[in-house]
């Protein structure tokens, strides 16, 4: 029986690799862990997809069980600012897209244009969100959804099968280093070893497959699988095997990051639930809230900002409380392994790839390679159609989400210096170019975004095409012969939920208070 895995990298990829692998397989699998005493993980990667509550459900964790060790607080949205004109901004939710007589809700809104405001027209969270509300009720009730929680057919599917059948309202942002932290107890408690040693080299056989890892204080280390979860090295699949890396520069040039850790009191300051993204005249600022501290951080391309410009950049960004943070500086490897699984190794997380955090991918990125690992585990033949498989899901991912971030630059307004001219010049992804023209005349939807999963559902698009301001778009021409009554109704409805809802629904800090 093919059982033995070896992952090296007690990072976030590398954790949730090992404890998703022991929920799934119990003791008929064998893991060891390998992580470094000395080269640290990347330590950020704090804010999520919503489809993460499926791994902590497949865990058996709850909210109340790792929230609270995690400092961990709700994301109802991200939060786009600046990136049509300065003072503008607006949300991409989590919230399903209503449609009226057969159309999205926003090709009615470009018709009727009940406010300037498509997401607090269209979607409930908005509001929600301006005003600080958590997505639960101090008893623990979600807010108004149509979601169930507990429906048997949402139990045990993968995130590709629920797309399209539900959308949750929430997803969470996270300390890195704390989630690490837990899910090794979760681990190393259901049997996996785990190793604290530098990795020096990488044996292979004849053929060229890893025979073992070789470490510096615990000698050889073997298995059948080994999975790199080294981070941005790639010490396995892209060192040792020589898989090379292909690069997404020339459609996302920002190249590197600096994160600052900002305590702060986050009773006073108040929690806004959503992840904010700031235009920067080189990049963008993030920012993200969490129970105990804010975490931020500038992602910026080095062609057009120095390190130390982007560092002042941020420290005044942030004002006075980040006076005493440490600045992380992080060179980021924007782009994706040809294949992350060859031969005996599975790469996932950074030395799978990686595109910048601009809509929280990385996580996602893990959390969708570890399932599709688990649905085409290979058995002692090593039948190469599951490899294949693999490496065929996870490149559609990336490229799918390479070409949802392109959109975000090409149709932003802004265009006031060189960084941000030179976003509506660049080359796209096969493709795009042709996608944007014929959402000119139809809002995207199933049959016109990029063909296969990859995370993100039509009205995400939307949202960033509706949002960005930098395409002209245009109403279906059917609606201007259809009765525009109900689409009116359904404005008026989204308005008054979301009046009750604000009124009820308590600050989002109040209900972690609960929580923890
Ligand atoms: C600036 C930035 C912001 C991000 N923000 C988000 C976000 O908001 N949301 C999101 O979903 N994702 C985000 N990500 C991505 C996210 O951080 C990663 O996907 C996640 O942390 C996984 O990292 P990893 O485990 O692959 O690598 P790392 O965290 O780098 O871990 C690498 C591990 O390998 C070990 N290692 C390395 N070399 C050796 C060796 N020789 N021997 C033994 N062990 C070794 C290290 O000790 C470490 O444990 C962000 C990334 C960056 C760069
Ligand atoms: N897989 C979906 C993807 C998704 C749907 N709406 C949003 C909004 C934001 Cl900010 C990120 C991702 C998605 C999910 O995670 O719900």
């Amino acid at each position: 029986m093919l059982n033995k895995v070896v992952i090296v990298g007690g990072g976030t990829a590398g954790w949730m690799t090992a404890s998703y692998f022991k929920a799934a397989f119990g003791d008929r699998i064998d893991i060891t862990l390998v992580e470094s005493g000395t080269v640290g993980a990347v330590g950020v990667g704090e804010a999520t997809f919503s489809d993460i509550r499926h791994f902590f459900e497949f865990l058996g964790l709850k909210e109340s069980d790792w929230m609270p060790a995690c400092n961990a607080t709700y994301k109802l949205a991200v939060r786009f600012e600046n990136w049509r004109e300065p003072g503008h901004y607006f949300y991409h939710p989590f919230e399903q897209m209503r449609s009226v007589n057969g159309f999205p809700l926003t090709d009615w809104w470009l018709q009727q244009r009940p406010s300037d405001r498509f997401d607090k027209d269209c979607f409930a969270m908005a509001s929600i969100i301006d005003a600080g509300r958590s997505p639960r009720h101090l008893n623990g009730a979600l807010l108004d959804t149509p979601y169930d929680e507990s429906a048997e057919e949402m139990q045990g599917l993968t995130m590709s099968e629920h797309q399209g059948r539900t959308q949750f309202p929430y997803a969470y942002h996270f300390e890195a280093a704390l989630l690490a932290k837990y899910l090794s107890a979760y681990a190393v408690e259901r049997g996996v070893r785990h190793i604290v040693d530098d990795v020096r080299d990488v044996e292979l056989d004849e053929r060229g497959w890893i025979s073992s890892v070789r470490t510096a204080e615990h000698g050889d280390i073997t298995g059948d699988l080994y999975i790199d979860c080294t981070g941005f090295r790639g010490l396995l699949l892209n060192k040792a095997l020589e898989e090379p890396f292909l690069s997404f520069q020339e459609n996302l040039p920002n190249d590197s990051a600096i994160a600052l850790q900002v305590p702060m009191d986050m009773e006073r300051r108040g929690i806004l639930p959503c992840t904010t993204a700031t235009a920067q005249d080189a990049g963008w600022i993030w920012t993200i809230p969490l129970t105990g501290r804010v975490g931020t951080g500038y992602v910026y391309a080095r062609d057009y900002i120095s390190p130390d410009e982007a560092e002042r950049t941020l420290r005044e960004f942030v004002g006075p409380a980040a006076a005493d943070a440490e600045a992380n500086h992080i060179r980021m490897r924007i782009g994706r392994s040809r294949n992350s699984w060859v031969k005996n190794c599975v790469g996932i997380g950074l030395s799978s790839g990686f595109v910048e955090p601009l809509e929280s991918t990385g996580i996602f990125f893990i959390h969708h390679a570890i399932e599709q690992l688990v649905n085409n585990f290979p058995g002692e033949d090593w039948n190469p159609a599951h490899r294949d498989l693999y490496n065929q899901s996870v490149a559609h991912v990336m490229e799918g989400v390479r070409e949802f971030l392109t959109v975000h630059y090409a149709t932003a307004k802004r265009a006031d210096n060189q960084y941000w001219r030179d976003t509506k010049t660049r080359p796209l992804p096969e493709g795009l170019a042709e996608r944007l023209e014929k959402w000119k005349t139809q809002l995207p939807n199933t049959e016109t975004v990029y063909p296969y999963y990859h995370g993100l559902p039509p009205y995400s698009y939307m949202c960033v095409l509706l949002g960005m301001g930098g395409i002209e778009l245009n109403p279906s021409p059917a609606l201007a012969l259809s009765d525009p009554r109900a689409a009116a109704r359904e404005f008026e409805a989204i308005r008054q939920k979301t009046e009750k809802l604000v009124d009820v629904l308590p600050a989002a800090y109040d209900y972690f208070t609960r929580l923890g």
